[in-house]
């Protein structure tokens, strides 16, 4: 089964339209107001709007109100959400729709205890954390902390690349890779031209 492709912090229809033709399986929406590819509503929208069918529309937090969550689902048709914050269990469940938890690879994590923790995720996403910055880094983390005994979907993240992707998968086994700064020419700006190498080496078309 070839590897998915999440291509994360699409900000432009075009970039989604492109992502899909480049072969992604999922995009990413990114709510979270820091971030350089935070995307109001209207922008969620139109970015949905342009996604042909069977593209996964996954939108992301960090530590968001409920409120802010609800709103979001009222007007976007997200299919999934991924939480990065330090959002507990129960409050990455309450909206009904399938998550994935987000788990900063610091040194010394415990992710079999974060895999327990997080028994109702659909998956757990592995990424780089910095201070004051909860992903998105463009920073790889040693893939070696990640154990090769996980039960739950393992989604590859941080400083993924063109050129470092087929090697992560062939050395960590993901269930997919999630990528966002590796296939941008400015942040929050998707290069299409990226997003298409990404996918070929990523699915072992290259
Ligand atoms: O993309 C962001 O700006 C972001 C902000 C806060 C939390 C997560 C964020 N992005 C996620 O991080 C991964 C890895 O990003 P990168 O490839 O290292 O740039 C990205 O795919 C998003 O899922």
């Amino acid at each position: 089964m070839p590897t998915r492709v999440k291509i994360c912090g699409i900000t432009r229809p075009l970039d989604a339209a492109a992502a899909a033709a480049a072969g992604a399986d999922a995009i990413g929406l990114v709510f979270y107001g820091p971030s350089p590819r935070h995307v109001t509503l209207d922008a969620a929208r139109a970015i949905v709007a342009a996604l042909p069918p069977f593209v996964t529309c996954v939108g992301l937090f960090v530590d968001a109100a409920p409120e802010e969550i609800e709103a979001v689902l009222r007007d976007v048709a997200l299919d999934v959400l991924q939480f990065h914050g330090r959002e507990t269990p129960e409050e990455c469940q309450r909206y009904g729709r399938p998550y994935l938890k987000a788990i900063a690879m610091t040194e010394g994590v415990d992710v079999r205890a974060a895999e327990a923790r997080y028994a109702s995720a659909q998956g757990l996403l592995l990424d780089t954390h910095q201070k004051g910055r909860p992903g998105g880094t463009g920073q790889v983390f040693d893939w070696g902390r990640i154990p090769g005994d996980l039960g739950k979907p393992v989604i590859l993240a941080g400083g993924l690349s063109p050129a470092n992707v087929a090697a992560a998968i062939d050395q960590v086994r993901p269930y997919a890779v999630d990528v966002s700064g590796g296939v941008e020419s400015a942040p929050g700006i998707k290069d299409e031209r990226r997003m298409r190498e990404f996918c070929r080496y990523a699915k072992g078309e290259v």
